[in-house]
């Protein structure tokens, strides 16, 4: 599925505005909600204005990405499906005359927002934070390097159909998540009624917010819980669609991640790739051990210095 077309022209910009808007409105959100007495703090230090001026350029931009959508499809034989992308399937929902919603334009600039909002930083975010790992451990990007080259069987590239039998891709990716859990606090909940938890009393109605990022490093619940241990995920029966409550990147529940089925597939996809293309060393006097591994905290986590690595061929 593309979100919009691959050339589409404004793409940096988009990442542009959604930086902006997380921001402030991270702020805002935090301050109004949590502190509804120092909401006024957000008006004076002008974050408010702000957070408006964006969310209207925003919306504007949402306007031209339909409308540029809307005057394509005017210009095109509707059987010609080819180039089609998610805003072009949900303009082909907007018109389904069979179905028994309807689909308005401010739902429709929604979803895209949503899209990019919660599906773009964390995908690249899980993938910066793999390959991080993987070049501080040379010997988990040998074993990963030997598997998609078994695999790939001298073709130029690892296909789709190919991912099933990548073990120790999906096993790779599943302990980077652990380790690294791009979205930390999962969506807050409020509990529906009274419940003892662990000698604690939660009252109904109490905020719930669940720390999924400790939860992965829970030294009660992982053996070597801070070590980057790939193995851990091969023989045992942690996976994407079933509840647990031990490993939860993409949270659990009615309210957990609805793009896992998009996300996991386009990160094997990527890595299994690089991985079997290419080489990755750091620039020269780094040591891979001494790769800075700071975090920046914010609604995602994300690595406080861009990775930068040296990429040569592989033979
Ligand atoms: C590595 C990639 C991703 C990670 C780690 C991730 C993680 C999460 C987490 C932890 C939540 C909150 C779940 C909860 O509180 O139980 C969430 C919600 C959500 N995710 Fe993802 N996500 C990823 C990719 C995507 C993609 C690609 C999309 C869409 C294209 C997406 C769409 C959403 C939406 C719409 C929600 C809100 C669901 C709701 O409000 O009920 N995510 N995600």
């Amino acid at each position: 599925m593309l979100l919009v077309k691959n050339s589409y022209k404004d793409s940096d910009l988009i990442e542009e505005f959604w930086i902006r808007y997380r921001n402030d409105m991270a702020r805002r959100y935090v301050k109004r909600c949590y502190i509804p007495w120092l909401s006024w703090v957000d008006q004076v230090t002008g974050s408010v204005g702000r957070a408006e001026k964006i969310a209207k350029e925003f919306d504007e931009f949402l306007e031209r990405i339909i409308e540029e959508h809307v005057n394509k499809k005017k210009g095109e034989d509707d059987k010609s499906n080819e180039e089609e992308d998610f805003v072009d399937i949900l303009l082909d929902l907007q018109k389904d005359k069979t179905s028994d919603f309807t689909l308005q334009r401010d739902s429709l600039k929604a979803l895209i927002l949503e899209a990019f909002a919660a599906g773009t930083e964390t995908t690249q975010t899980s993938l910066e934070w793999t390959m991080s790992e993987l070049i501080r451990n040379p010997r988990v990007m040998k074993k990963l390097q030997r598997e998609a080259t078994e695999i790939a069987q001298g073709r130029s590239m690892i296909s789709e159909e190919d991912l099933d039998r990548m073990h120790y891709l999906k096993a790779v990716i599943k302990e980077s998540l652990r380790l690294h859990t791009p979205f930390p606090l999962l969506l807050p909940r409020i509990s529906t009624q009274d419940v003892k938890l662990m000698g604690y009393d939660i009252a109904a109605g109490t905020q719930v917010i669940i720390n999924a990022w400790a939860i992965g490093r829970d030294p009660a619940l992982w053996e070597e819980s801070n070590k980057f241990k790939p193995e851990r995920f091969l023989n045992n029966s942690v996976n994407y669609q079933v509840l647990q409550f031990d490993w939860l990147p993409f949270g659990a529940g009615r309210r957990s991640c609805p793009g896992i089925q998009f996300s996991v597939p386009v990160m094997e996809f990527a890595l299994a790739n690089i991985v079997y293309k290419f080489d990755m060393v750091l620039p020269k006097g780094i040591e891979n051990e001494d790769l800075d591994m700071s975090e920046e905290f914010g609604i995602t986590i994300h690595r406080k210095s861009s990775l930068f690595v040296l990429v040569s061929p592989r033979c």
